[in-house]
């Protein structure tokens, strides 16, 4: 495999905050249409990691290709082919779905069109609801329409489903599916074990802003000589899964 089939390429990313080091060396190749995760607990280095990959942080150390691009310096042309959906997403409260959606559109130039997005992520009853009326769950999902408005090759989702009910989960897992059918490559944060083990094909385990192990649900599990990704996690990591947020 060369880097040219290379979706995500991080080589050795550094972070410190202060006296706090965030990123410790981390290196992650992540391949052209796979949907890959990152597991970790609280404070491991995951959401410092996908915002230096998606180029709104800057490394201290180490280098980033999205695409071939580096996100840092070809700003312009990272912003048509990657879409990021954050934990927390500062939108302008007073506009409505519709008009958010909109706004974003205008920034491509091959949009989803606005009413076919809104109904993807199940928010036609909340079209013309301001964002600072949208229940946390929908504010979530309007962030990952904005996400995929673009109609991006890579995808960065920090949180996917956390807040969100069961019907709303599953229809998100049903979106990323759908994703991967038109090839698009996904980089995935997650607390949650079963969604990784259902949607990833790979799994980074991030402890202490290091990679501790790398590979399938089903390798990682073989690996650990245990039966869920659950117990592969603390096998590994030596750490408790956190619950669900
Ligand atoms: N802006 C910041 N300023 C100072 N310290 C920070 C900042 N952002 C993160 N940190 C610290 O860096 C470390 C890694 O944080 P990060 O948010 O990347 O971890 P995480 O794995 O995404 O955690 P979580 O699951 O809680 O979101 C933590 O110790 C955190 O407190």
């Amino acid at each position: 495999m060369t880097s040219h089939d290379l979706a995500i390429e991080a080589i050795d990313l550094h972070k410190r905050y202060g006296s706090t080091t965030a990123v410790a060396g981390i290196s992650l190749g992540v391949h052209r249409g796979e949907v890959f995760g990152i597991l970790g607990t609280n404070g491991a280095g995951k959401t410092t990691t996908v915002e230096m990959i998606a180029g709104l942080r800057r490394p201290d150390a180490g280098q980033v290709r999205v695409l071939g691009l580096d996100p840092a310096v070809d700003r312009g042309e990272v912003r048509q082919v990657l879409g990021v959906q954050l934990q927390s997403s500062a939108l302008h409260g007073s506009l409505t779905v519709t008009e958010l959606v909109g706004l974003y559109s205008s920034l491509y130039p091959r949009p989803v069109p606005t009413g076919e997005l809104i109904k993807q992520v199940g928010l036609t009853e909340q079209a013309t609801t301001r964002f600072e009326k949208l229940s946390g769950g929908q504010q979530q999902r309007l962030s990952i329409a904005l996400a995929l408005v673009g109609r991006p090759r890579v995808v960065i989702l920090d949180e996917l489903t956390t807040g969100l009910d069961p019907r709303a989960r599953r229809e998100m897992w049903r979106t990323i599916e759908n994703l991967r059918a038109g090839g698009v490559t996904v980089l995935l944060v997650s607390h949650a074990m079963e969604e990784v083990e259902a949607l990833c094909d790979r799994v980074a385990l991030f402890v202490a802003g290091q990679v501790e192990a790398l590979d399938t649900p089903q390798g990682l599990t073989d690996r650990a000589g245990v039966s869920s990704l659950d117990e592969a996690f603390v096998a590994l990591t030596g750490q408790e899964p956190e619950e669900v947020r």
